[in-house]
């Protein structure tokens, strides 16, 4: 059983998404059910028979985090979340080399407070959903993922990174001038202890792939073609796990975590408007951005 659903997975990462495939259209004769139900920035696509989808992050050409993209994120997530037919997500990239570059910086520069303020909710709404989901969320990073695009990796409940050299993953925040929130570094330290994560933020580090993989931030480590059929594998493994004894024993690991912002959910906005807002602040990121732009020639 955990074998056919590994080749079903497998084939729905191989073919990548399709547009204008929906419901049980499209299929070939004895191919698995699958449902496209993403739509523009993310490419979602779900195989019934396996209750496992692939969520393709599309928005080229780095995958940053702006306000549009997590919104349709959040509708997509919201959407297979519902679905009692899907008990899995691998969450993975559609741009090449990068698997997200994290909050979109355009974002936090020179907009006005009530922005900020949607802006900030919103990132906090992804993070709740993706720490929280009931289904078993598997990231395959198969590309950089520096600061917001680590910590949608580190709320998943495993983690498979391309051994890539040119690759990177980390909380850089400090690298730009800013500092994550207490909930970006509370799912930090949940996942590679206090120490390692103090060390990380202060300095802002990029770890390699190796790097990574030896502090617990990646659990695993593959050759970059063999990440999508890794992840169709360990997910097989998550799903033989009654999904009830799963979920209480994540929910009781996460709760903690997760209610110390929501207990803090306005004050943390009102944080993040009054830093970003700072001239110091801004000129961080402006400096930044030239830094991007030079970096490229
Ligand atoms: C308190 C808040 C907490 C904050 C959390 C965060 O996540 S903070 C975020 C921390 N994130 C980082 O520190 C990551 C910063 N980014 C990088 O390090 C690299 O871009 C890369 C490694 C992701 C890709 O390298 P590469 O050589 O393949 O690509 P490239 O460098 O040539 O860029 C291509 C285009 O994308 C643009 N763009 C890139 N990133 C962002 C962004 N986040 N946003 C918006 N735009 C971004 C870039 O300007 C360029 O635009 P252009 O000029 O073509 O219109």
């Amino acid at each position: 059983m955990a074998a056919v659903a590994v080749t079903m997975v497998r084939r729905l990462l191989r073919s990548g998404p399709r547009p204008g495939l929906c419901g049980a259209g499209g299929r070939e004769p004895g191919a698995a059910p699958r449902r496209a139900i993403g739509h523009g920035r993310v490419a979602v696509e779900l195989d019934s028979s396996a209750g496992v989808a692939v969520m393709k992050m599309e928005n080229l050409p780095v995958n940053s985090l702006s306000l549009d993209f997590l919104t349709e994120f959040l509708i997509s997530l919201e959407k297979l979340e519902n679905d009692r037919g899907c008990r899995g997500v691998i969450l993975t990239s559609g741009a090449p080399k990068i698997f997200s570059a994290g909050l979109d910086i355009m974002e936090m520069y020179r907009k006005s407070t009530e922005h900020y303020a949607e802006f900030w909710k919103t990132v906090q709404e992804m993070w709740l959903r993706l720490y929280q989901s009931n289904m078993v969320t598997i990231a395959a990073i198969n590309g950089s993922s520096p600061a917001g695009g680590c910590l949608m990796a580190m709320c998943c409940d495993y983690r498979i990174m391309a051994e890539n050299p040119k690759y990177s993953i980390g909380l850089n925040e400090t690298q730009l001038g800013i500092v994550a929130p207490f909930w970006f570094k509370d799912t930090m330290v949940n996942t590679i202890g206090n120490r390692a994560t103090e060390r990380s933020l202060e300095l802002g580090l990029l770890y390699s792939p190796p790097e990574a993989h030896k502090i617990g931030l990646v659990d695993q480590l593959v050759p970059e073609e063999k990440i999508q059929s890794t992840a169709a594998a360990v997910m097989s493994q998550w799903l033989a796990i009654p999904d009830h004894a799963r979920q209480i024993t994540k929910s009781m690991m996460r709760k903690p975590t997760v209610d110390r912002l929501l207990a803090h959910r306005e004050s943390d906005i009102q944080n993040f408007v009054s830093f970003i807002t700072k001239d110091a602040i801004q000129k961080s990121l402006h400096m930044y951005m030239e830094m991007l732009k030079q970096r490229r020639g």
